[in-house]
Protein backbone atom coordinates (compact mmCIF):
# COMPACT_ATOMS: atom_id res chain seq x y z
CA UNK A 1 0.00 0.00 0.00
CA UNK A 2 1.07 3.35 -1.21
CA UNK A 3 0.50 6.19 1.45
CA UNK A 4 -0.24 10.02 1.04
CA UNK A 5 -0.32 12.62 4.08
CA UNK A 6 -2.57 15.46 3.13
CA UNK A 7 -1.06 18.60 5.13
CA UNK A 8 2.27 18.39 6.40
CA UNK A 9 2.41 20.15 9.68
CA UNK A 10 3.34 18.76 13.42
CA UNK A 11 1.10 15.67 12.63
CA UNK A 12 1.62 14.88 9.00
CA UNK A 13 4.92 14.95 9.09
CA UNK A 14 5.47 13.30 11.97
CA UNK A 15 2.84 10.22 10.56
CA UNK A 16 4.95 10.58 7.03
CA UNK A 17 7.97 9.97 9.03
CA UNK A 18 6.54 6.99 11.28
CA UNK A 19 5.00 5.31 8.14
CA UNK A 20 8.09 5.50 6.28
CA UNK A 21 10.08 4.26 9.34
CA UNK A 22 7.39 0.70 9.25
CA UNK A 23 8.91 0.33 5.85
CA UNK A 24 6.03 1.88 3.76
CA UNK A 25 6.24 4.21 0.56
CA UNK A 26 4.95 7.70 1.64
CA UNK A 27 4.05 10.39 -0.33
CA UNK A 28 3.33 14.08 1.85
CA UNK A 29 1.37 16.77 0.14
CA UNK A 30 1.09 20.62 1.18
CA UNK A 31 -0.28 23.62 -0.30
CA UNK A 32 2.35 25.45 0.87
CA UNK A 33 5.17 25.17 -1.66
CA UNK A 34 8.10 26.81 0.81
CA UNK A 35 7.29 23.72 2.85
CA UNK A 36 7.53 21.15 0.96
CA UNK A 37 11.06 22.40 -0.46
CA UNK A 38 12.41 22.66 2.71
CA UNK A 39 11.00 19.17 3.47
CA UNK A 40 12.36 18.00 0.06
CA UNK A 41 15.74 19.27 1.73
CA UNK A 42 15.29 17.26 4.95
CA UNK A 43 14.78 20.83 6.49
CA UNK A 44 11.75 21.12 9.00
CA UNK A 45 10.52 24.41 9.24
CA UNK A 46 9.23 24.01 12.74
CA UNK A 47 11.31 22.74 15.83
CA UNK A 48 10.85 19.33 17.10
CA UNK A 49 13.56 17.50 18.82
CA UNK A 50 14.33 13.98 16.80
CA UNK A 51 12.45 14.87 13.33
CA UNK A 52 15.18 16.23 11.59
CA UNK A 53 17.41 13.31 11.92
CA UNK A 54 14.31 11.18 10.65
CA UNK A 55 13.47 13.19 7.88
CA UNK A 56 17.27 13.35 6.59
CA UNK A 57 17.16 9.48 7.02
CA UNK A 58 14.09 9.15 5.13
CA UNK A 59 13.92 11.38 2.03
CA UNK A 60 17.40 9.61 1.64
CA UNK A 61 15.98 6.33 2.11
CA UNK A 62 13.30 6.62 -1.14
CA UNK A 63 10.59 5.92 0.98
CA UNK A 64 9.49 9.32 1.65
CA UNK A 65 8.84 11.97 -0.70
CA UNK A 66 7.29 15.44 -0.68
CA UNK A 67 4.73 17.47 -3.59
CA UNK A 68 2.59 19.71 -4.28
CA UNK A 69 0.99 18.15 -7.17
CA UNK A 70 -2.41 17.12 -5.42
CA UNK A 71 -4.04 15.62 -8.57
CA UNK A 72 -1.44 13.16 -9.04
CA UNK A 73 -0.59 12.31 -5.32
CA UNK A 74 -4.01 11.27 -5.26
CA UNK A 75 -4.04 8.97 -8.15
CA UNK A 76 -0.93 7.24 -7.04
CA UNK A 77 -1.91 6.16 -3.40
CA UNK A 78 -4.29 4.14 -2.05
CA UNK A 79 -4.34 5.25 1.72
CA UNK A 80 -4.79 8.58 2.21
CA UNK A 81 -4.46 10.50 5.64
CA UNK A 82 -5.69 13.94 6.26
CA UNK A 83 -3.52 15.69 8.76
CA UNK A 84 -5.27 18.75 7.96
CA UNK A 85 -5.71 21.79 10.71
CA UNK A 86 -8.79 21.88 12.34
CA UNK A 87 -9.01 25.58 14.12
CA UNK A 88 -11.28 27.22 16.05
CA UNK A 89 -13.66 29.58 14.94
CA UNK A 90 -14.30 32.82 16.67
CA UNK A 91 -17.20 30.95 18.77
CA UNK A 92 -15.23 28.19 19.36
CA UNK A 93 -16.09 25.19 16.69
CA UNK A 94 -13.92 23.31 14.84
CA UNK A 95 -13.33 25.43 11.49
CA UNK A 96 -13.44 22.37 9.16
CA UNK A 97 -12.39 23.91 5.80
CA UNK A 98 -8.90 22.47 4.89
CA UNK A 99 -10.79 18.92 5.74
CA UNK A 100 -13.63 19.88 3.54
CA UNK A 101 -11.12 21.17 0.63
CA UNK A 102 -9.08 18.30 1.20
CA UNK A 103 -12.17 15.75 0.68
CA UNK A 104 -13.10 17.31 -2.35
CA UNK A 105 -9.98 17.25 -3.29
CA UNK A 106 -9.76 13.41 -3.18
CA UNK A 107 -13.41 12.99 -4.66
CA UNK A 108 -12.33 14.92 -7.77
CA UNK A 109 -9.18 13.44 -8.30
CA UNK A 110 -9.82 9.53 -7.25
CA UNK A 111 -9.25 7.06 -10.06
CA UNK A 112 -10.19 3.67 -8.02
CA UNK A 113 -10.56 2.93 -4.66
CA UNK A 114 -9.30 5.06 -1.67
CA UNK A 115 -9.05 4.46 2.15
CA UNK A 116 -9.73 7.97 3.43
CA UNK A 117 -8.62 8.38 7.18
CA UNK A 118 -8.76 11.15 9.49
CA UNK A 119 -6.15 11.78 11.31
CA UNK A 120 -6.86 15.49 12.24
CA UNK A 121 -8.77 16.83 15.58
CA UNK A 122 -12.84 17.21 14.09
CA UNK A 123 -16.26 16.74 15.73
CA UNK A 124 -18.10 13.88 15.92
CA UNK A 125 -20.48 13.36 12.69
CA UNK A 126 -17.03 14.36 10.45
CA UNK A 127 -16.38 11.16 9.21
CA UNK A 128 -19.87 10.83 7.48
CA UNK A 129 -19.59 14.84 6.14
CA UNK A 130 -16.22 13.57 4.90
CA UNK A 131 -18.06 10.73 3.42
CA UNK A 132 -20.74 13.08 2.06
CA UNK A 133 -17.77 15.83 0.67
CA UNK A 134 -15.64 13.05 -1.48
CA UNK A 135 -19.41 11.67 -3.19
CA UNK A 136 -20.53 14.90 -4.03
CA UNK A 137 -16.71 15.98 -6.02
CA UNK A 138 -16.69 12.73 -7.78
CA UNK A 139 -16.57 13.13 -11.30
CA UNK A 140 -16.48 9.42 -11.62
CA UNK A 141 -18.34 6.95 -9.48
CA UNK A 142 -14.95 4.89 -7.15
CA UNK A 143 -15.65 3.08 -4.32
CA UNK A 144 -13.86 4.49 -0.98
CA UNK A 145 -13.85 4.35 2.64
CA UNK A 146 -13.97 7.05 5.01
CA UNK A 147 -12.09 6.12 8.62
CA UNK A 148 -11.06 7.91 11.81
CA UNK A 149 -7.74 7.42 13.48
CA UNK A 150 -7.21 10.22 15.46
CA UNK A 151 -3.77 11.22 17.06
CA UNK A 152 -2.50 11.59 20.32
CA UNK A 153 0.90 12.84 19.70
CA UNK A 154 2.33 15.89 22.11
CA UNK A 155 4.53 18.25 20.82
CA UNK A 156 8.18 18.11 21.65
CA UNK A 157 7.56 14.64 22.05
CA UNK A 158 6.21 13.86 18.62
CA UNK A 159 8.22 11.36 17.44
CA UNK A 160 8.83 9.01 20.45
CA UNK A 161 5.04 9.73 20.85
CA UNK A 162 3.80 8.45 17.50
CA UNK A 163 6.46 5.51 17.37
CA UNK A 164 5.44 3.91 20.31
CA UNK A 165 1.91 5.10 21.09
CA UNK A 166 0.19 3.95 24.01
CA UNK A 167 -3.12 2.87 21.95
CA UNK A 168 -4.29 3.30 18.38
CA UNK A 169 -7.92 4.24 17.91
CA UNK A 170 -9.32 3.24 14.89
CA UNK A 171 -13.11 4.04 13.71
CA UNK A 172 -14.25 2.31 10.65
CA UNK A 173 -17.63 1.22 9.26
CA UNK A 174 -17.02 -1.27 7.36
CA UNK A 175 -14.15 -4.39 8.30
CA UNK A 176 -12.35 -3.61 4.99
CA UNK A 177 -11.07 -0.37 5.88
CA UNK A 178 -10.43 -1.13 9.86
CA UNK A 179 -8.19 -4.64 8.51
CA UNK A 180 -6.48 -2.05 6.09
CA UNK A 181 -5.10 0.59 8.56
CA UNK A 182 -4.36 -2.28 11.27
CA UNK A 183 -2.26 -3.73 8.86
CA UNK A 184 -0.53 -0.52 8.38
CA UNK A 185 0.23 -0.56 11.47
CA UNK A 186 1.21 -4.16 12.30
CA UNK A 187 4.04 -3.54 13.35
CA UNK A 188 3.31 -1.33 16.01
CA UNK A 189 2.91 -3.15 19.81
CA UNK A 190 0.23 -1.54 21.52
CA UNK A 191 -3.60 -1.99 22.13
CA UNK A 192 -5.62 -1.43 19.58
CA UNK A 193 -8.86 -0.04 19.97
CA UNK A 194 -11.51 -0.87 16.79
CA UNK A 195 -15.01 1.43 17.27
CA UNK A 196 -17.47 3.43 15.67
CA UNK A 197 -16.47 6.44 13.75
CA UNK A 198 -18.24 8.76 16.10
CA UNK A 199 -16.70 6.71 18.86
CA UNK A 200 -12.90 7.51 17.62
CA UNK A 201 -13.66 10.96 17.18
CA UNK A 202 -15.12 11.54 20.42
CA UNK A 203 -12.76 9.84 22.57
CA UNK A 204 -10.17 11.96 21.28
CA UNK A 205 -11.73 15.34 22.54
CA UNK A 206 -12.74 12.96 26.04
CA UNK A 207 -9.10 12.24 26.31
CA UNK A 208 -7.94 15.80 26.02
CA UNK A 209 -10.83 17.08 28.55
CA UNK A 210 -9.85 15.13 30.91
CA UNK A 211 -6.36 16.21 30.66
CA UNK A 212 -7.25 19.57 30.58
CA UNK A 213 -9.51 18.96 33.41
CA UNK A 214 -6.55 17.11 35.65
CA UNK A 215 -4.42 20.22 35.14
CA UNK A 216 -7.03 22.53 35.67
CA UNK A 217 -7.85 21.03 39.36
CA UNK A 218 -4.60 20.49 40.15
CA UNK A 219 -3.59 24.52 39.26
CA UNK A 220 -7.42 25.62 41.41
CA UNK A 221 -5.56 23.32 44.23
CA UNK A 222 -2.66 25.01 44.41
CA UNK A 223 -4.28 28.47 44.73
CA UNK A 224 -5.63 26.47 47.97
CA UNK A 225 -1.85 25.45 48.51
CA UNK A 226 -1.06 29.38 49.34
CA UNK A 227 -2.53 30.36 51.66
CA UNK A 228 -2.90 26.69 53.36
CA UNK A 229 0.89 26.89 52.95
CA UNK A 230 1.04 23.31 51.96
CA UNK A 231 2.93 22.34 49.30
CA UNK A 232 1.03 21.31 45.51
CA UNK A 233 4.05 19.64 44.70
CA UNK A 234 3.95 17.21 47.69
CA UNK A 235 0.32 16.86 47.50
CA UNK A 236 0.46 15.63 43.52
CA UNK A 237 2.75 13.47 44.10
CA UNK A 238 0.52 11.99 47.17
CA UNK A 239 -2.16 11.45 44.89
CA UNK A 240 -0.54 10.68 41.60
CA UNK A 241 0.82 7.14 43.39
CA UNK A 242 -2.55 6.31 43.38
CA UNK A 243 -2.48 3.90 40.43
CA UNK A 244 -6.60 5.16 39.89
CA UNK A 245 -4.81 8.90 39.80
CA UNK A 246 -1.74 8.66 38.59
CA UNK A 247 1.30 11.09 38.78
CA UNK A 248 1.31 12.76 35.27
CA UNK A 249 -0.97 15.98 34.34
CA UNK A 250 -0.52 17.17 37.85
CA UNK A 251 1.74 19.59 37.98
CA UNK A 252 0.09 23.26 38.78
CA UNK A 253 1.73 25.94 36.77
CA UNK A 254 0.03 28.69 35.23
CA UNK A 255 -2.31 26.87 32.67
CA UNK A 256 -2.07 24.98 29.81
CA UNK A 257 -1.76 26.05 26.39
CA UNK A 258 -0.60 24.94 22.71
CA UNK A 259 -2.48 24.54 19.67
CA UNK A 260 -4.85 21.45 20.90
CA UNK A 261 -6.21 21.54 24.97
CA UNK A 262 -7.70 25.08 24.46
CA UNK A 263 -9.07 24.46 20.86
CA UNK A 264 -10.31 20.95 21.43
CA UNK A 265 -11.75 21.82 24.61
CA UNK A 266 -13.58 24.70 23.50
CA UNK A 267 -14.86 22.74 20.73
CA UNK A 268 -16.39 19.71 22.73
CA UNK A 269 -17.89 22.51 24.75
CA UNK A 270 -19.41 23.77 21.57
CA UNK A 271 -20.48 20.66 20.74
CA UNK A 272 -22.46 20.14 24.07
CA UNK A 273 -24.28 23.43 23.83
CA UNK A 274 -25.62 22.66 20.10
CA UNK A 275 -27.06 19.79 21.73
CA UNK A 276 -28.27 21.25 24.84
CA UNK A 277 -26.26 19.34 27.14
CA UNK A 278 -24.51 21.04 30.04
CA UNK A 279 -20.57 20.29 30.48
CA UNK A 280 -20.20 22.52 33.46
CA UNK A 281 -17.00 20.44 35.09
CA UNK A 282 -15.54 21.10 31.42
CA UNK A 283 -16.71 24.49 31.18
CA UNK A 284 -15.18 25.46 34.77
CA UNK A 285 -11.49 23.44 33.37
CA UNK A 286 -11.61 26.35 31.07
CA UNK A 287 -12.35 29.22 33.31
CA UNK A 288 -9.98 27.95 36.21
CA UNK A 289 -7.59 27.94 33.10
CA UNK A 290 -7.80 31.38 31.80
CA UNK A 291 -7.27 32.91 35.06
CA UNK A 292 -4.50 30.83 36.22
CA UNK A 293 -1.41 33.21 34.61
CA UNK A 294 -3.28 36.15 36.21
CA UNK A 295 -2.55 34.36 39.31
CA UNK A 296 0.97 34.42 38.82
CA UNK A 297 1.06 38.34 38.04
CA UNK A 298 -0.99 38.52 40.97
CA UNK A 299 1.74 37.61 43.44
CA UNK A 300 4.08 39.76 41.57
CA UNK A 301 1.41 42.68 42.00
CA UNK A 302 1.87 41.91 45.58
CA UNK A 303 5.36 42.14 45.93
CA UNK A 304 6.19 44.88 43.36
CA UNK A 305 3.44 47.22 43.43
CA UNK A 306 2.69 48.67 40.45
CA UNK A 307 3.90 46.92 37.34
CA UNK A 308 4.64 49.90 35.81
CA UNK A 309 7.94 51.17 34.38
CA UNK A 310 9.09 47.58 36.09
CA UNK A 311 11.81 45.64 34.26
CA UNK A 312 10.00 42.19 34.19
CA UNK A 313 12.39 39.45 32.62
CA UNK A 314 10.54 36.17 31.59
CA UNK A 315 11.97 32.92 31.17
CA UNK A 316 10.48 30.75 28.43
CA UNK A 317 7.78 31.93 25.61
CA UNK A 318 7.02 28.56 24.26
CA UNK A 319 3.84 27.26 26.07
CA UNK A 320 5.97 23.60 26.54
CA UNK A 321 9.39 22.74 26.44
CA UNK A 322 11.20 21.41 23.54
CA UNK A 323 8.93 23.02 20.90
CA UNK A 324 9.31 26.82 19.30
CA UNK A 325 5.18 26.86 19.35
CA UNK A 326 3.71 29.79 20.97
CA UNK A 327 0.63 29.48 20.15
CA UNK A 328 -2.21 29.82 23.15
CA UNK A 329 1.05 30.08 25.44
CA UNK A 330 0.44 31.50 28.47
CA UNK A 331 3.60 33.05 28.58
CA UNK A 332 1.62 35.15 25.59
CA UNK A 333 -0.73 36.41 28.04
CA UNK A 334 1.46 37.18 30.54
CA UNK A 335 3.58 39.95 28.06
CA UNK A 336 0.16 40.89 26.91
CA UNK A 337 -0.83 42.16 30.63
CA UNK A 338 2.31 43.21 31.46
CA UNK A 339 2.39 45.87 28.29
CA UNK A 340 -1.00 47.49 29.17
CA UNK A 341 0.68 47.84 32.93
CA UNK A 342 3.58 49.57 31.30
CA UNK A 343 5.88 47.31 32.51
CA UNK A 344 9.37 46.70 30.73
CA UNK A 345 9.77 43.31 29.36
CA UNK A 346 12.52 40.92 28.25
CA UNK A 347 12.42 37.51 27.16
CA UNK A 348 14.59 34.64 27.27
CA UNK A 349 13.54 31.33 25.04
CA UNK A 350 15.96 29.30 23.37
CA UNK A 351 14.12 28.87 20.45
CA UNK A 352 10.60 30.17 20.44
CA UNK A 353 10.31 33.78 18.47
CA UNK A 354 8.49 36.60 19.28
CA UNK A 355 5.13 37.39 17.61
CA UNK A 356 4.88 40.46 15.32
CA UNK A 357 2.32 41.93 17.44
CA UNK A 358 5.03 41.58 20.35
CA UNK A 359 7.83 42.87 18.58
CA UNK A 360 7.64 46.35 20.04
CA UNK A 361 9.77 48.78 21.52
CA UNK A 362 9.18 48.20 25.57
CA UNK A 363 9.59 44.15 24.51
CA UNK A 364 13.13 42.98 24.20
CA UNK A 365 14.33 39.41 22.97
CA UNK A 366 17.27 37.27 23.67
CA UNK A 367 18.17 33.67 23.51
CA UNK A 368 20.45 35.16 27.01
CA UNK A 369 19.48 34.38 30.28
CA UNK A 370 22.15 36.82 31.25
CA UNK A 371 21.30 39.48 29.09
CA UNK A 372 17.40 39.28 29.77
CA UNK A 373 18.03 39.76 33.86
CA UNK A 374 20.08 42.86 33.72
CA UNK A 375 18.75 45.17 36.35
CA UNK A 376 15.29 43.40 36.62
CA UNK A 377 12.98 43.38 39.22
CA UNK A 378 11.47 39.99 39.13
CA UNK A 379 12.08 36.85 36.71
CA UNK A 380 8.81 35.21 35.69
CA UNK A 381 9.75 31.35 34.50
CA UNK A 382 6.73 30.36 32.24
CA UNK A 383 8.24 27.69 30.43
CA UNK A 384 9.98 24.85 32.19
CA UNK A 385 13.27 24.26 29.77
CA UNK A 386 15.91 22.03 31.43
CA UNK A 387 18.60 24.78 30.38
CA UNK A 388 16.83 27.11 33.07
CA UNK A 389 17.59 24.81 35.85
CA UNK A 390 20.69 24.42 34.84
CA UNK A 391 21.84 28.38 34.82
CA UNK A 392 24.06 29.85 37.70
CA UNK A 393 21.90 31.71 39.67
CA UNK A 394 23.84 33.28 41.86
CA UNK A 395 25.98 34.83 39.04
CA UNK A 396 22.73 35.64 37.69
CA UNK A 397 21.11 37.08 40.87
CA UNK A 398 23.98 39.40 41.12
CA UNK A 399 22.82 41.10 37.50
CA UNK A 400 19.13 42.04 38.68
CA UNK A 401 18.27 44.79 41.03
CA UNK A 402 15.93 43.05 42.67
CA UNK A 403 16.02 39.00 43.42
CA UNK A 404 12.53 38.66 42.84
CA UNK A 405 12.07 34.63 41.17
CA UNK A 406 8.60 33.83 40.54
CA UNK A 407 8.04 30.33 39.18
CA UNK A 408 5.57 29.96 36.73
CA UNK A 409 6.22 25.84 36.73
CA UNK A 410 7.34 24.91 39.88
CA UNK A 411 10.35 24.29 38.34
CA UNK A 412 13.08 25.06 40.26
CA UNK A 413 13.83 23.76 44.18
CA UNK A 414 12.33 26.55 46.33
CA UNK A 415 14.75 25.86 48.87
CA UNK A 416 17.70 26.17 46.80
CA UNK A 417 16.78 29.62 45.50
CA UNK A 418 16.10 30.58 48.49
CA UNK A 419 19.49 30.06 50.26
CA UNK A 420 21.03 31.95 47.14
CA UNK A 421 19.09 34.99 48.44
CA UNK A 422 16.08 34.79 45.74
CA UNK A 423 12.46 35.51 47.08
CA UNK A 424 10.93 33.03 45.40
CA UNK A 425 7.18 32.22 44.87
CA UNK A 426 5.82 29.45 42.61
CA UNK A 427 2.06 28.16 42.14
CA UNK A 428 1.12 26.85 45.61
CA UNK A 429 4.90 26.34 46.08
CA UNK A 430 7.33 28.16 48.22
N1 LIG B 1 0.03 19.55 16.92
C1 LIG B 1 -0.23 18.49 17.66
O1 LIG B 1 0.50 18.17 18.59
C2 LIG B 1 -1.44 17.62 17.37
C3 LIG B 1 -1.55 16.38 18.00
C4 LIG B 1 -2.68 15.58 17.74
C5 LIG B 1 -3.65 16.03 16.87
N2 LIG B 1 -3.53 17.24 16.27
C6 LIG B 1 -4.55 17.64 15.30
O2 LIG B 1 -4.06 17.33 13.99
C7 LIG B 1 -4.46 18.33 13.05
C8 LIG B 1 -3.25 18.95 12.41
O3 LIG B 1 -2.49 19.60 13.40
P1 LIG B 1 -1.04 20.20 13.11
O4 LIG B 1 -0.56 20.75 14.41
O5 LIG B 1 -0.21 19.20 12.39
O6 LIG B 1 -1.43 21.40 12.11
P2 LIG B 1 -0.49 22.35 11.31
O7 LIG B 1 -1.21 23.63 11.19
O8 LIG B 1 0.90 22.31 11.88
O9 LIG B 1 -0.40 21.66 9.86
C9 LIG B 1 -1.46 21.57 8.96
C10 LIG B 1 -0.90 21.56 7.55
O10 LIG B 1 -1.96 21.34 6.61
C11 LIG B 1 -1.68 22.08 5.44
N3 LIG B 1 -2.90 22.21 4.65
C12 LIG B 1 -4.00 22.97 4.90
N4 LIG B 1 -4.91 22.80 3.92
C13 LIG B 1 -4.39 21.92 3.05
C14 LIG B 1 -4.87 21.34 1.83
N5 LIG B 1 -6.07 21.64 1.34
N6 LIG B 1 -4.07 20.46 1.20
C15 LIG B 1 -2.85 20.17 1.68
N7 LIG B 1 -2.36 20.67 2.81
C16 LIG B 1 -3.12 21.54 3.49
C17 LIG B 1 -1.12 23.38 5.99
O11 LIG B 1 -0.40 24.10 5.00
C18 LIG B 1 -0.25 22.87 7.13
O12 LIG B 1 1.07 22.62 6.68
C19 LIG B 1 -5.35 19.28 13.85
O13 LIG B 1 -6.68 18.87 13.74
C20 LIG B 1 -4.87 19.12 15.27
O14 LIG B 1 -5.86 19.43 16.22
C21 LIG B 1 -2.44 18.05 16.48
O1 LIG C 1 0.91 18.57 34.38
C1 LIG C 1 0.84 19.34 33.41
C2 LIG C 1 0.95 18.90 32.07
C3 LIG C 1 0.85 19.84 31.05
N1 LIG C 1 0.65 21.14 31.33
C4 LIG C 1 0.50 22.12 30.22
O2 LIG C 1 -0.46 21.62 29.30
C5 LIG C 1 -0.17 22.07 27.99
C6 LIG C 1 -0.23 20.92 27.00
O3 LIG C 1 0.85 20.05 27.24
P1 LIG C 1 1.01 18.64 26.49
O4 LIG C 1 -0.24 17.89 26.62
O5 LIG C 1 2.25 18.01 26.96
O6 LIG C 1 1.27 19.12 24.98
P2 LIG C 1 0.45 19.06 23.61
O7 LIG C 1 1.48 18.95 22.55
O8 LIG C 1 -0.51 20.19 23.57
O9 LIG C 1 -0.34 17.66 23.61
C7 LIG C 1 -1.72 17.55 23.93
O10 LIG C 1 -2.52 17.84 22.82
C8 LIG C 1 -2.25 17.00 21.66
C9 LIG C 1 -3.10 17.53 20.52
O11 LIG C 1 -4.41 17.08 20.55
C10 LIG C 1 -2.59 15.57 22.03
O12 LIG C 1 -2.36 14.73 20.91
C11 LIG C 1 -1.72 15.14 23.21
O13 LIG C 1 -2.07 13.81 23.59
C12 LIG C 1 -1.97 16.10 24.36
O14 LIG C 1 -1.13 15.77 25.47
C13 LIG C 1 1.18 22.78 28.07
O15 LIG C 1 0.98 24.18 28.11
C14 LIG C 1 1.77 22.30 29.39
O16 LIG C 1 2.63 23.24 29.99
C15 LIG C 1 0.54 21.58 32.65
O17 LIG C 1 0.34 22.78 32.90
N2 LIG C 1 0.63 20.66 33.65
Amino acid sequence: MNILIIGTGYVGTTTALVFAEMGWKVTGLDTELRKIENLRQGLLYFYEPGLDEMLIKHTGSGRLQFTTDKAKAIRDNDVIFICVGTPSRPDGSADLRYVQQVAEDIGEHMNGYKLIVNKSTVPVGTQERVTDWVREAQVHPHPYDVASNPEFLREGKALEDALHPERIVIGADSDHASGLLQQLYASINCPVIVTSPRTAELIKYASNAFLAAKISFVNELARLCDPLEVNIKEVALGMGLDSRIGPKFLQAGIGYGGSCFPKDVAALLLTAQELNVRLQVLQHVVDVNQTQYLYLLDKVRNRLGTLAHKKIALFGLAFKPDTDDIREAPAVRIIQTLLQEEAEVRICDPVAQLPAELKVSSVAFSTSPEEVLDGADAVLLCTEWPMFRDLDWTRLKDRMSRPNLFDGRNFLDAGRMTELGFYYEGIGYK
